[in-house]
């Protein structure tokens, strides 16, 4: 038999083999449990190898040294390689292949067709009618024509029913006029519409005759198809550097009564007919489609954002040494310390439970929009309940986790060859793209109310809020479970989400039975609500981790995750267990026990923890960090890394003659008067 760690290779430094020597698993086989099955495991290292092979692909240097101009010049030039070799490298229908390709190859930090594969071709799939299909889907498929999703204005991207872009039906000529009235008004943020689209589907509120009818989807041809100049009445640009995603040229539009014909409107589920009638969609949120496909994927998307930070903070911590626990002892490795493990991998737990509910949420997504496409609509409401806790909670874990592993590294964790602050810039646009996360968390609330309603009904409920009818316990069985069984720890977590949405419930019931308005009744229990969706979506996610473990065949594959599993329902535990002692639920003593418990598993993980981040497969090309290299090598490659910087080109900057001469000679005089 080999080493189960599949990473391990001559002339490696040896206290990272030393790491991976204590592997209790096989590294490429949970790797199937991480990306859902063998062969997409085998396809990400199949792909990651034959990129490897093409010296064009590779980053012509580091990409902390590129200036924005240059980020996307190189984003746009391997695009235009990757066209070359992509049906050699991938299935181009498997969006986890693209979503990897695309994560070896450039990076997060964007390229000029992000939007064009995330929001545009979905928002065709799902928006477009056959013939709308024909006419711009199957070219954007094969990228004659390049588009994005503009939504957002500079005054509004929350409230969408206050869009200002307007498109206004004109029967006479059988168009509509799409207008940005205001400086509000414009687009301001779509990605890639400022320089590399020429198409974008835009959000505008549809007026027929004088009438509202709110946020509908039209497709505008915003630049002429061969010189790549802007059409007339369309201003379209850049909106300047941001706190990451520099690569990605996010951009402003204004439409200056701008004529489309009636059939630019996407019209599978909802139409205007040549008179101005307006048929209705079989649900009015159908047409929020490609927010929900994105959010539905994003536990992914953070899972791996988190993962990748975390590989490189583990494999850090397992090559620098200082201090000692034993002053007759060498130096230790960073990672043999208790505070270090309680910052990193608590953390390590969270990114496999996000991936496994992202794997869940995924599967009821897909349901979903082959629901919708015969009209069928029942589950839309609770996929976008469940997608609105997730994408908010799992963003803003996703980010504590991301920092903790970059102070983890210490000093070196702060420069750019850890990449982690890339890493966190681009994780923690998620907090607020695809609906701020207070907002989408008030949208979840909405559900839970109902569903508590429901039960103060006497009804029966089911499905994701069905615990809110089931039995509870007065008192937690926490620190009675056998091993290997998280029932009780499950009901733990079940009875303080139950608690708090009842208790915002029975808030905001007495709010309004008092006289108060539902909007003001509803702001004055907002952190309330925000409280219950988020310990709702918690107990979701640690359910899905437990389901995952659960079906796992594999014994020493299932008992890794076991751990992972019991250092997560602990640690979370612990995290929210406030609201289980204020009632009583949980005791003091239950606390010490889960308290023991949680550094328990802290030793417990400490043998595998590189094998756990290594079992995410990640390559050196895509996580472009020197602290997180497979090999362990981190301080000649650190030292090689800052030859890069400009500032090393000559030993004496313009700089010193211009300012710092004269400020020292300056000084010097001074001090000899
Ligand atoms: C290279 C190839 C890669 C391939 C990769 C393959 C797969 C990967 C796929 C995705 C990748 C994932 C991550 C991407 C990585 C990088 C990302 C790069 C870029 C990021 C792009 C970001 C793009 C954007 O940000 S687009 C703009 C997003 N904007 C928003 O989200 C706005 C938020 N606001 C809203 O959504 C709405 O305003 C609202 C808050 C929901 C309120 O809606 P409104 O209509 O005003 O409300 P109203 O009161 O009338 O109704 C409430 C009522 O409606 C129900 N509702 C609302 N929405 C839905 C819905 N979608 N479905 C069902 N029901 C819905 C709601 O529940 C209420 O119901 P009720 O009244 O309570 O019964
Ligand atoms: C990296 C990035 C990429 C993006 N890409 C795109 C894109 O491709 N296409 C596109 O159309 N847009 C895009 N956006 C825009 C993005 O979708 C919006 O910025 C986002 O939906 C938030 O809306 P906002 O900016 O209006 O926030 P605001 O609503 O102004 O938020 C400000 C504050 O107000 C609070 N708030 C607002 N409404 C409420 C409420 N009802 N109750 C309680 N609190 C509230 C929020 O919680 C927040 O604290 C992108 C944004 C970023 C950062």
């Amino acid at each position: 038999m080999g080493n189960l760690n599949k990473e391990i290779r001559d002339g490696d430094h040896p206290d990272i083999t030393e790491e991976r020597l204590k592997s209790t698993f096989d590294t490429h086989k949970m790797a199937a449990q991480i990306y859902n099955s063998q062969r997409a495991a085998d396809r990400r290292n199949e792909i990651t190898s034959a990129v490897l092979k093409i010296p064009e692909l590779q980053d012509i240097k580091p990409l902390p040294f590129l200036s924005r101009e240059e980020k996307v010049e190189e984003a746009a030039r391997k695009i235009g390689i990757l066209s070359e070799h992509l049906y050699d490298l991938v299935n181009v229908n498997d969006g986890a292949e693209l979503y990897h390709l695309n994560n070896v190859v450039i990076g997060g930090e964007g390229n000029p067709l992000a939007l064009h594969g995330v929001m545009f071709i979905p928002v065709l799939q799902a928006q477009a009618t056959d013939e709308q299909k024909k006419k711009w889907l199957y070219r954007a498929m094969k990228r004659e024509i390049i588009g994005t999703y503009a939504q957002t204005e500079m005054g509004h991207g929350s409230n969408l029913r206050k869009l200002e872009t307007t498109a206004t039906y004109d029967k006479a000529t059988e168009e509509f006029v799409l207008n940005s009235p205001t400086t509000t008004s414009m687009k301001w943020w779509p990605g890639n519409l400022g320089k590399s689209t020429n198409y974008a589907v835009v959000v505008a509120t549809l007026i027929i005759n004088e009438k509202d009818y709110g946020p509908h989807s039209f497709m505008v041809q915003l630049r002429d198809e061969n010189t790549h100049k802007p059409l007339p009445n369309i201003e379209v640009g850049d909106i300047g550097p941001k706190m990451a995603y520099n690569a990605t040229d996010n951009g402003f539009l204004k439409l200056n009564h701008l004529r489309i014909p009636r059939t630019n409107m996407l019209m599978k589920h909802v139409k205007v007919e040549k008179d101005g009638t307006y048929i209705k969609p079989p649900h009015a949120k159908m047409s929020y489609s490609a927010m929900v496909h994105v959010r539905a994927h994003m536990n992914n998307t953070m899972a791996y954002f988190l993962a990748s930070s975390l590989t490189i903070a583990v494999r850090y911590s397992s090559i620098r040494r200082q201090g000692h626990i034993n002053p007759k002892e060498p130096e230790v490795k960073v990672l043999e310390y208790q505070t270090q493990q309680h910052r990193l991998f608590p953390h390590i737990a969270r990114a496999y439970a996000f991936s496994f509910a992202g794997a869940e949420t995924v599967r009821l997504y897909e349901k979903v929009k082959k629901d919708m496409e015969s009209g069928e609509t029942e589950l839309m409401a609770d996929l976008h309940a469940l997608t609105s806790g997730l994408k908010s909670v799992v963003t803003y874990l996703t980010m504590q986790g991301i920092e903790q592993a970059r102070q983890s590294c210490g000093g070196h964790g702060y420069s750019m060859a850890s990449y982690i602050s890339e890493i966190y810039g681009i994780a923690i646009g998620g907090c607020t793209y695809e609906g701020e996360n207070m907002v989408m968390l008030l949208q979840l609330a909405r559900y839970l109310m109902k569903a508590a309603k429901a039960v103060k009904e006497g009804k029966k409920v089911e499905g994701l809020v069905g615990y809110l009818s089931a039995p509870d316990n007065r008192h937690s069985l926490i620190d009675r479970t056998p091993e290997k069984s998280y029932d009780t720890y499950l009901k733990t977590f079940e009875h303080i989400a139950r608690q708090q949405i009842f208790r915002a419930f029975d808030k905001l019931e007495k709010m309004l039975t008092s006289g108060l308005p539902h909007s003001e009744a509803w702001n004055k229990c907002s952190v309330e609500l925000t409280r219950a969706s988020r310990l709702h979506t918690r107990l979701f996610i640690a359910q899905a981790f437990a389901r995952r473990v659960h079906d796992v065949v594999d014994f020493h594959i299932k008992e890794a995750l076991d751990d992972l599993l019991h250092l997560h329902l602990n640690y979370e535990l612990l995290d929210v267990a406030s609201y289980a002692l204020e009632d009583g639920h949980l005791c003091g003593e239950q606390m010490n026990f889960i308290r023991s418990e949680l550094y328990r598993s802290l030793g417990k993980i400490r043998p595998n923890a590189v094998s756990y981040v290594d079992a995410w497969e990640l390559s050196d090309m895509e996580l472009r960090s020197v602290l997180g290299r497979r090999d362990g090598h981190v301080y000649e490659n650190l030292y090689k890394w800052a030859q890069n910087s400009s500032l090393n080109r000559t030993d004496v900057l313009p700089v010193f003659e211009k300012y710092l001469k004269p400020l020292m000679m300056s000084a010097r005089k001074n001090s000899k008067l």
